[in-house]
């Protein structure tokens, strides 16, 4: 399953951003794989300066730089292609929109191909590993409270019956669909400590002083599960989202697993749109079980380590095509 959700969103974010599927290419996956966990690493040096002189040993600069060098390569290869293929109006993909940026505004203020790499890198880095994330962490969930798999089941099948696709417009009747990844991400919220921030004014938090440019780390895991906001938060119940209007797009700062503010997360209507329609089709089409007789309820939920947070090891699931 890990395999397959993985290989979903890297398309998925190909398709839109490069106009086709690179995830089989084993080198592009490579190169992704190596990328995120790249993004994850946390040098010792830069907690403690002394320690600078690691730098030079621990060969993470060099790993660096292979994949910056090699998704450039990609990248430029990517521009290149776009700029001499046929183009149709109705399939355009991001690439194409921002060399249509960089031919309008060649005069003014010319858009580099180094920032189209970049803006893609970034939709990369951002958007691949959490939007798979928050979807496995989902079914994980799911499998392990097999009273919530049947009630999602119930509502999806309920509400489309045996329809062969599920459209966005189907996901307005499935409001246990969306309880289910609200509740998920609030109990494994991927970005667990969202992105550092520095502060641009002298502050107060809880009574502490914090001064201005002080680097500051939120941690939205904790706030979703502080007793003094939900009841019982260690449980997987998505029923407590049918009752309230807590939502997770910042205006609510008991749930803010895309961050809040200026800086928020850009992507959230994008990764929601994709996961939703992930799972409705997978819980409509499938049933599940795991191999070997394994119980559901003991599937485990150990953490790896990382900037986003993975279930350890890969996820494997039987699935038995349902009968309608
Ligand atoms: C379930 C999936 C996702 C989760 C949980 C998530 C979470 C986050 C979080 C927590 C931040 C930092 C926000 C802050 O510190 O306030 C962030 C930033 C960002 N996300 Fe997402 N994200 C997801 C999907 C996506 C997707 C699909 C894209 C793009 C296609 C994307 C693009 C970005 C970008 C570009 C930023 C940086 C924004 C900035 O620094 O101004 N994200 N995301």
């Amino acid at each position: 399953m890990t395999d397959i959700l993985t290989t979903l969103t890297n398309d998925v974010i190909c398709r839109v951003a490069l106009g086709n599927k690179y995830g089989l290419r084993s080198d592009f996956k490579e190169m992704l794989t190596e990328m995120l966990v790249l993004l994850g690493v946390v040098p010792l040096w830069e907690y403690i300066p002394w320690l600078s002189w690691t730098r030079r040993f621990d060969g993470v600069d060099e790993r660096i730089a292979r994949v910056a060098k090699a998704f450039d390569e990609f990248l430029e290869m990517v521009i290149q292609e776009h700029r001499v293929r046929e183009r149709r109006d109705d399939e355009l993909d991001l690439v194409d929109i921002l060399l249509d940026v960089q031919r309008e505004n060649a005069s003014c203020s010319p858009l580099e191909d180094d920032t189209i790499k970049a803006i893609i890198l970034d939709m990369f880095a951002a958007g691949t590993d959490t939007t798979f994330t928050a979807l496995e962490w989902a079914i994980v969930e799911l499998i392990r409270n097999p009273a919530t798999i049947k009630t999602l089941q119930n509502e999806v099948r309920g509400a489309v019956g045996s329809k062969d696709e599920i459209d966005e417009q189907d996901l307005e009747k499935m409001p246990y669909l969306k309880a289910v990844l609200k509740e998920s991400l609030r109990l494994h919220t991927p970005l667990p400590l969202l992105v550092p921030r520095e502060l641009t004014q002298d502050t107060k938090v809880l009574g502490y002083d914090v001064a201005s440019g002080t680097r500051v780390i939120i941690n939205a895991w904790a706030i979703s599960q502080d007793p003094s906001l939900w009841k019982k938060p260690e449980e997987f119940r998505p029923e407590r989202f049918l009752e309230t209007s807590i939502d997770f797009r910042g205006m609510h700062f008991e749930l803010i697993p895309f961050g809040a503010g200026r800086r928020g997360c850009p992507g959230v209507t994008f990764a929601m749109a994709v996961d939703e329609l992930a799972l409705a089709k997978l819980v409509h089409k499938f049933d599940f079980g795991l191999p070997n007789g394994a119980k559901m309820e003991e599937l485990h939920v150990s953490e790896s380590n990382g900037i986003t947070i993975h279930r350890k090891g890969p996820l494997l699931v039987v699935v038995t095509p349902h009968a309608f």
